[in-house]
């Protein structure tokens, strides 16, 4: 069986047992309370800047917790708003829900969407590697995008969902370089929180600084069901047809505690 998952007997609850890290004091995800979050100048017109090249995700592949896109992130930049340096995109994911009213790792005064977006960069100024910057305070910036249930497709995300079926087991991934235009898969606004947090999974790295966007962009109800056919088990698993399928993979949110959130954007 898995090391950890997000069944009743691996899931996050039980995380801590075999992670230490994961029962630490800066998690993610967090309940984003907008009471809470201050506007400071501290921010005061620092937006967040990105450039992505159409051609740089080259495979995706079924991790057993989700797809994932893995990118090259030479020509990638992430810069401004909470970072201080350039970040490079490392790879994005997505986590989902059994249904539609949850899903999200992030919650906004209590409200789940139904899927969330993560573009996850590595501090390349500072550091060597990904993994070196996985295990640094300021080592990785991830961008999380809330999905909502929208009545049209996504015509970005379906070039995502039709390699989907290629990798319905843990372990497949499809060398597919296919052109994205990133800006479809961000919001508008770039009204943003952001926070010192943690990688949602395990190890559960207390690594990522977090930028939430507030606008979520849509998906449609059928694109939602293909990710949750994705499987968490190996081809090899004989096992009930129904049964391994990822029908979710979010991490309920943890204790913002003395953390500061902060707001910035229109
Ligand atoms: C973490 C890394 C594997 N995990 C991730 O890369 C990762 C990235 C983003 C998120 S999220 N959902 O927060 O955006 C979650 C996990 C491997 N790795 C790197 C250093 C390292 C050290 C020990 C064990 C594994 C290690
Ligand atoms: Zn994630």
């Amino acid at each position: 069986s898995l090391d950890w998952g997000y069944t009743d007997d691996n899931g996050p609850s039980t995380w801590a047992e075999k992670y230490p890290l994961a029962a630490g004091a800066r998690q993610s995800p967090v309940d984003i309370d907008t009471s809470k979050a201050t506007s400071d100048n501290s921010l005061v017109d620092r937006e967040i800047d990105w450039s992505y090249p159409s051609n740089c995700s080259y495979r995706i592949v079924n991790t057993g917790y989700g797809w994932r896109v893995d990118t090259y992130g030479d020509d990638t930049a992430l810069s401004g708003g909470p970072l201080s340096e350039v970040y490079k995109l490392e790879q994005f994911h997505c986590h989902w829900g059994a249904t539609n009213d949850e899903g999200s790792e992030h919650t906004v005064d209590g409200k789940s969407y139904a899927a969330e977006l993560h573009l996850v960069h590595w501090n390349s100024e500072k550091y060597s590697s990904f993994k070196e910057a996985a295990s640094q305070p300021d080592g990785l910036a991830v961008l999380g995008v809330f999905m909502e249930i929208g009545n049209a497709d996504n015509a970005e995300l379906e070039k995502i969902i039709s390699l989907i079926p290629k990798i319905i087991h843990k372990g497949q991934d499809s060398q597919a370089s296919f052109d994205l235009d990133f800006g479809s898969l961000l919001p508008e606004s770039k009204h943003y929180w952001t926070y010192l947090g943690s990688l949602t999974t395990p190890p559960c790295n207390e690594c990522v600084i977090w930028t939430v966007f507030k606008e979520p962009i849509t998906i449609s109800e059928r694109q939602l069901e293909v990710f949750r056919s994705l499987k968490s088990v190996g081809e090899e698993d004989a096992i009930e047809p129904e049964e391994g399928k990822l029908v979710k993979n979010y991490r309920p949110p943890l204790p913002l505690g003395n953390r500061v959130l902060r707001e910035c954007g229109p």
